[in-house]
């Protein structure tokens, strides 16, 4: 499953404490991130993590491009509501994005425990049927 892990800079210790708690979940699993949530969660765990670039200069971009090619499976984005971003518009197009094609997306701490429970169940296996086809084939 490919799965992204995104935090604002006031989340980034509730993601990294999130994801040592999870990690024999995610251990599991391809792992993407922006740049600077990738490198905390990979300084204090074993996880690989395929970084994209920082937030601000374009990697929530990145992270939806492979939204829009229905190639993410699921997404945990620690938004900060209390902080305006200067990439607020990347930001809104994520979301979009994954509404547009129905990926699940995590904005806060509860929802994320509940879909990680999800993916250890193996809720989201359907989803491997996805990568079967190419981006546009379904
Ligand atoms: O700004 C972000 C998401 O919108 C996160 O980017 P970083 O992980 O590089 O801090």
């Amino acid at each position: 499953m490919n799965i992204a892990l995104i935090a604002h800079d006031r989340k980034k210790d509730e993601m990294v404490n999130f994801i040592i708690a999870y990690e024999t979940v995610f251990e599991n699993h391809i792992l993407y991130a922006t740049g600077t949530t990738g490198t905390r969660i990979m300084d204090v765990t074993k996880l690989s993590i395929h970084r994209f670039m920082s937030g601000p200069l374009g990697g929530d971009q990145q992270i939806g491009a492979m939204v829009a090619t229905n190639e993410m499976d699921l997404i945990i984005f620690l938004r900060d509501p209390l902080m305006a971003q200067p990439h607020e518009p990347d930001i809104t197009a994520l979301l979009r994005l994954c509404d547009v094609q129905g990926i699940p997306c995590a904005t806060n701490i509860a929802t994320a425990e509940i879909l990680v429970k999800a993916l250890e169940r193996g809720d989201f296996a359907w989803r491997e049927l996805v990568h079967k086809y190419k981006p546009g084939e379904l």
